[in-house]
């Protein structure tokens, strides 16, 4: 897979660290999240990798050439604060001024203004957008020319449940197209519902860095309760499959590490004369498991 951003060791201090060592690669065509909360480093690392801040050390490369120069900046669409429009001119118009200034021709203006779906209020005056308008008039802005990587800094801000979904939409269908997308929320559902991959800051650290579906990758936990709790817990331990049996709150959780249906696994134990009172296979949500990786970047 061709990578479009390999950061090695990216460290930034102010008077605190902001971003403490990271290290990550993008490849084409991903949606990528930098998620962590307010003030965990993400909109530092935008910054450097965008030339607006220097770094204290460590070092990037776009496309496989070092740093970020001008030609590079060219392919790279980044919201990263609040879009400057002016609020008396149309959409349409505040766009022919960014072609100007980037050289792109006006028959782009229609295309990306519609897959910000803006295409029907294009001569309306920007100040008559709603905040969510407002957001997809600047996504529309950073495609105009036609970049292979967008950047967005909390897209979402703001904006209310119908603008979220619109957001997250938009996004969706660019990455269909093959864009590359780094997305920086503190919202884990949004990094969710939007990435294919994911890098945890936490307090300038990377503590998580890898798929999405391999951070939720885990097999789940059987609920089960019986009467005699040791033997139970003992035959459990036996299988071999469980990688935890703990007992919590009068239940017994054993951590799925090989699959087994809770059928298999009602049938394995009865064979050892366990009857069960309750069985239940659960997982956890990625929320919990996010707060786990979390937890253990603590200790
Ligand atoms: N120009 C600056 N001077 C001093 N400290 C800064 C500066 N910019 C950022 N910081 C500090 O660096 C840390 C990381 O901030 P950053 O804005 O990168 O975080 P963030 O994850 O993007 O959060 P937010 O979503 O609130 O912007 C914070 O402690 C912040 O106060």
């Amino acid at each position: 897979m061709e990578k479009i951003l390999e950061v090695k060791n990216l460290t930034k201090k102010f008077k605190h660290i902001a971003v403490n060592n990271i290290s990550f690669d993008v490849e084409k065509g991903n949606v990528y999240g930098l998620l962590g909360p307010n003030g965990s480093g993400k909109s530092t690392t935008f910054g450097m990798l965008l030339s607006t801040i220097n770094p204290t050390s460590g070092s990037w490369k776009w496309f496989g050439k070092e740093g970020t120069d001008t030609h590079t900046l060219k392919k790279i669409g980044a919201i990263i604060e609040q879009p400057n429009f002016y609020p008396y001119l149309s959409a349409e118009k505040n766009l022919e001024i960014v072609a100007t200034i980037k050289e792109i021709p006006y028959s782009r203006i229609d295309e990306v203004l519609e897959v910000v779906n803006l295409l029907t209020r294009k001569k309306d005056a920007f100040k008559t957008y709603s905040l969510g308008m407002k957001q997809r008039l600047a996504i529309a802005s950073a495609l105009l020319a036609d970049p292979e990587v967008l950047i967005l800094d909390e897209p979402t801000n703001g904006l209310d449940p119908e603008g979220i979904i619109q957001i997250r939409d938009i996004i969706n269908s660019i990455a269909k197209s093959g864009t590359t997308i780094i997305v920086a929320s503190h919202l884990l559902d949004e990094i969710e519902k939007i990435c294919s991959h994911v890098i945890v800051l936490k307090q300038g650290n990377a503590i998580y860095s890898g798929s999405v579906d391999a951070m939720s990758n885990t097999k789940g936990f059987f609920e089960l309760k019986a009467d005699n709790i040791s033997e139970l817990v003992s035959v459990l331990g036996s299988f071999g499959i469980f990688s935890s049996v703990k007992e919590q709150d009068n239940l017994i959780i054993a951590q799925i590490s090989s699959d087994i249906s809770a059928s298999e696994l009602n049938k394995k134990l009865f064979e050892k004369g366990i009857s069960l009172s309750h069985l239940q296979k659960k997982k956890e949500s990625l929320e919990t498991q996010f707060l786990e990786l979390v937890k253990q970047s603590n200790s």
